[in-house]
């Protein structure tokens, strides 16, 4: 579902890193794990399409990745760091807009909402929530939509302790639901539930 060989990144003169390979098969999560610059966030952007590799060759969900083709991003669920929300909207409108845009039903949003710890918030904009409270809704916008890959960077970030439980058990339903996960992290507890772990050093 996920295969990176030879890949690298060179950036002027200097290697970030070279020769990676990664595989990721469907219902496996795969952890990122390595000090901040080593490139983990880049790894990702090439796995989403965002940047090209300077070597090797990478396939996500049986495609090249490129975040412009709309089959592509149907396909491929991600959070980075400038993954944004509409901070107009509602949590619940959120759900709303999503289950218009894949043509699916989501369930019981009220149900997801309060998992999600934002059950209070349902129907207030989001644009005021705290930095917690948006990742909580940015991850469960990208876990609830439908999706074969996932892709997490540092998602745990502005995070409580309830709020990591819970994002440990958003990333064991996805590959349960069958889908390959890829999470550059800093949290010990998600490499404890990766079926790999690749380390940047
Ligand atoms: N297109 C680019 N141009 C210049 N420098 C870049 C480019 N892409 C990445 N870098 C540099 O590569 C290094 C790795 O960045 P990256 O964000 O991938 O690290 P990271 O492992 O995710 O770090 P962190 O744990 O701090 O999030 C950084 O020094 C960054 O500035």
């Amino acid at each position: 579902m996920i295969k990176a060989s030879g890949v690298g990144v060179r950036i002027a003169d200097d290697w970030l890193f070279s020769e990676l390979d990664l595989l990721v098969e469907p219902g496996e999560c795969a952890a990122i794990i390595g000090p901040n610059g080593a490139g983990k966030s880049t790894l990702l952007r090439c796995l989403y399409g965002t940047q090209e590799p300077t070597s090797g060759a990478i396939t996500v969900a049986g495609m090249s990745p490129d975040e412009r083709d709309v089959a592509f991003r149907r396909r491929v669920s991600v959070l980075m760091d400038d993954s944004d929300f509409f901070a107009e909207l509602t949590p619940t409108q959120h759900l709303e807009l999503l289950a218009g845009s894949f043509g699916i039903t989501l369930g019981d949003f009220g149900a997801l909402l309060e998992d999600a710890g934002l059950g209070e918030r349902a129907n207030l904009a989001a644009g005021a929530f705290s930095a917690g409270q948006r990742r909580r809704l940015m991850l469960l916008g990208a876990t609830v939509r439908p999706h074969d890959v996932l892709l997490l960077d540092e998602p745990e970030r502005a995070l409580d302790v309830a709020g990591k439980e819970w994002l440990t058990s958003l990333i064991a339903r996805s590959t349960a639901a069958g889908a390959a996960v890829v999470v550059a992290t800093h949290h010990p507890p998600l490499l404890e539930a990766a079926d790999s772990v690749l380390e940047f050093v």
